[in-house]
């Protein structure tokens, strides 16, 4: 927690502004940023100066470890962050590649589990992942990408956490996810609990141990909007101790991840908060 207090701090201190075209919004940014998770020990980085969603986050990476491309699927599970992107993004509503309501285009879950080859067929990377690291093989090169720059003009937004390397020592899965742009009072609060969730499911459907969960942000920014609640409420809050994550141990496989699993199946133990904040959000 202190770590992410600390990055909202320096953003602050050292942050210089940056117009941003696509947003037409100012961010106090700061580049580069290395988060830490200690997965080994359930120490869970949810946000607790002020209240967080965990399960939209963790529902949302489901949808994207499912492969969804539409953001009514991703309502489904319980999690609406992409009604915007998909419904009220200007250039999004204009681009001939959008299918209609709710279409998101080859963004995120489609690449990571069906790249499209040049002879037509597609490419499952998350498939060869889980079958690499249940035998215990880590070949240097499970990475699971999204980013997929030939495509960018069939989705609503170019994927901001975009690729997720998982490494083997022993009996032990590491994880080192690579993020290119953050909205450090709200995406980052997401993407915290993504990477930590991430690594701990992947080490359940494996049989491997979880280890550390490493977080690479290149861009981090706070729009100019968010600011001052960020400056003079949020900082001002004495953090809580970390609550821990509690997965079903049912879940064994990739399939039980594509077939039954719900929200029910995650468990925040501990959590302390402050009340919530509502920060406003660029389209
Ligand atoms: N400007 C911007 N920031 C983002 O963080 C972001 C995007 N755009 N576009 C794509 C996704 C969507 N994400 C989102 C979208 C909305 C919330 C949000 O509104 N969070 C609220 C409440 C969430 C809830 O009620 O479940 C929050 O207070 O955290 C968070 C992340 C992250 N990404
Ligand atoms: O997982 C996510 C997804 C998005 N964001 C933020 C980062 C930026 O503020 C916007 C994306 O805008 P770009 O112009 O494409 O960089 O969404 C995030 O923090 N986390």
């Amino acid at each position: 927690m202190r770590q992410y207090l600390d990055l909202c701090q320096r953003i602050i201190d050292e942050g210089e502004w940056v117009e941003n075209e696509r947003t037409g919004k100012r961010c106090l940014t700061v580049i580069n940023a290395d988060l830490e998770y200690d997965v080994a020990n359930n120490q869970f980085p949810l946000i607790t100066t002020r209240k967080s969603y965990w399960k939209a986050a963790i529902a949302e990476m489901l949808g994207y470890l499912r492969g969804y491309d539409n953001a009514a699927d991703f309502r489904a599970i319980g999690c609406r962050t992409w009604d915007a992107n998909a419904n009220d993004n200007k250039d999004w509503l204009n681009n001939p590649h959008r299918k209609g309501e709710d279409d998101m285009g080859r963004v995120y879950g489609v690449q990571g589990r069906r790249w499209q080859k040049p002879d037509g067929s597609t490419l499952d990377q998350l498939q060869k992942i889980a079958d690499d690291l249940k035998r215990g093989i880590d070949d240097r090169g499970e990475i699971l990408t999204f980013y997929n720059p030939g495509e960018f003009d069939m989705g609503c937004l170019r994927p901001c956490m975009h690729t997720h390397t998982f490494s083997v020592l022993g009996d032990t899965l590491y994880l080192t996810s690579y993020q290119r742009s953050c909205d450090v009072p709200l995406g980052l609060n997401f993407n915290q609990v993504q990477v930590f969730f991430l690594l701990k499911i992947m080490a359940q459907i494996s049989g491997l141990k979880p280890g550390k969960a490493y977080h690479k942000i290149v861009n981090a920014h706070i729009y100019e909007d968010q600011l001052q609640l960020m400056r003079d409420v949020q900082l001002k809050r004495e953090p809580y101790p970390s609550p821990s994550l509690h997965i079903n141990p049912e879940i064994k496989s990739l399939k039980d991840l594509e077939t039954w699993v719900t929200l029910d199946d995650f468990e925040v133990k501990g959590y302390q908060y402050h009340e919530a904040i509502k920060y406003p959000f660029s389209v």
